[in-house]
């Protein structure tokens, strides 16, 4: 345990800084100061590629009291058993109060350690109650986590600017099997994906192949039984390619049956593709709470998230899809369906980890539009042309 108490501060461009102890790497960070306010979950979180680039500011004011379980652990699909990418992706975090004692039965090291092997700054101190009115009153600022070692600070950076995604998206295709006989097969696109969306789809019986953002995926969409857009960081309009590419599915006749899903990012482009417009929120919505109701049934669920974008919905009917969730906390926008089409998506993430699962039947009803066209495609041979080439034949290389 890194105890040896060098100081920090954490400050705000053109706004305040505050005083504190550093806990984590010896090295200062800069980049947008975003707040969550779930209560669990720091492990998924900072491993989630959403947050590339960011500074955490949790408001959960003990943080670190159940350690951070191990990096290597897998399921029986191989996939991350408890991280939700390989490495750390905030730049750095900020907490009121480190638990400097830890316990938990998955615990591997303690979350100081943990941010010391990952180069990630650490301050604990704050009086993160105080960045949270600032934030929400001043809007989405520029922070900087300062580490008393001799250095100069870092300048402030938007990170926003960069094309993120292009950094922690697959650099080539990759495979995951699903269970023995699994006779789906998704085409994921990779915008950095979090693990247990993976596990959504592979647990539900699908084979997956991961491709990069930029994947010209209109030449490959049909040798599967569904496509599927994930998260990922930065601001959707920086990945022009992904939504020209997505704009083949949307337009060309020959896509029209088949189903697709996007959360959070790949709603986001979904609807840019589509002719929608995205907006940058005030300081954006980062919680495991929050309630979205659902227009077409009319009931509300409880959903985890994680964006500093929305979709606006005054840009939905120069579309051909409707708006499917509204959030009941802000209005925004929180789902699209189509019209007649079997795609939709959601803002919120319905992997929730962390995060309740309420909205986990959105797999199913991605499974289920995936059944009725594999059944299409079984009865109508002239379609089935189309889908000779197996998937297994791609050269696949699992990069995580
Ligand atoms: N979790 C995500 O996919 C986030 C989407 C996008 N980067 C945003 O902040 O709005």
């Amino acid at each position: 345990m890194s105890q040896n108490f060098v100081k920090a501060s954490f400050q705000i461009q053109n706004g305040p800084a505050y005083e504190g102890i550093s806990f984590g790497a010896q090295k200062s960070a800069a980049g947008e100061a975003v707040f969550t306010t779930s209560l669990v979950g720091y492990p998924e979180s900072m491993t989630d590629p959403s947050y590339q680039g960011q500074i955490l500011v949790f408001t959960q004011p003990l943080i670190g009291n159940y350690g951070v379980p191990s990096g290597e652990a897998r399921d029986e699909f191989n996939l991350l058993k408890y991280y939700e990418s390989p490495h750390v992706h905030v730049v750095g975090i900020v907490v009121a109060e480190y638990a400097w004692k830890y316990s938990h039965w998955t615990a591997v090291q303690s979350l100081s350690e943990w941010c010391v092997k990952e180069g990630v700054a650490a301050i604990t101190g704050v009086d993160t109650r105080s960045v949270v009115q600032y934030l929400r009153e001043q809007g989405s600022s520029l922070g900087r986590i300062v580490v008393d070692n001799g250095e100069p600070s870092p300048e402030y950076v938007d990170t926003m600017k960069s094309h993120l995604v292009a950094q922690v998206s697959t650099k080539q295709p990759y495979y995951i099997a699903g269970p023995a006989g699994a006779a789906t097969n998704i085409a994921l696109i990779d915008c950095g994906v979090k693990e247990n969306i993976v596990r959504c789809l592979v647990s539900r019986g699908a084979n997956v192949t991961v491709f990069p953002h930029d994947y010209p995926i209109q030449d490959v969409a049909l040798q599967f039984d569904g496509v599927f857009i994930s998260n990922g960081p930065g601001d959707p309009a920086s990945c022009g390619k992904t939504i020209a590419n997505l704009k083949h599915l949307l337009n060309e006749p020959k896509f029209e049956h088949l189903p697709i899903f996007g959360i959070c990012m790949g709603h986001q482009l979904l609807a840019l593709a589509a002719g929608a417009s995205s907006v940058k929120m005030k300081y954006g919505n980062r919680a495991h709470n929050i309630p979205a109701l659902d227009l077409t049934t009319g009931q509300c669920h409880i959903t985890s998230q994680n964006h500093g974008y929305a979709i606006d919905v005054s840009s939905l009917p120069n579309t051909s899809f409707g708006a499917y969730f509204v959030n009941l906390n802000d209005g925004s926008n929180e789902g699209i369906i189509h019209t007649s089409r079997p795609i939709f998506s959601t803002q919120f993430h319905p992997e929730a980890k962390g995060g309740p699962m309420d909205t986990a039947v959105l797999f199913d009803k991605y499974f289920n539009n995936i059944a009725t066209f594999q059944e299409a495609k079984s009865a109508n041979a002239k379609i089935a042309v189309a889908f000779e080439l197996p998937v297994q034949s791609m050269a696949i290389e699992r990069v995580i």
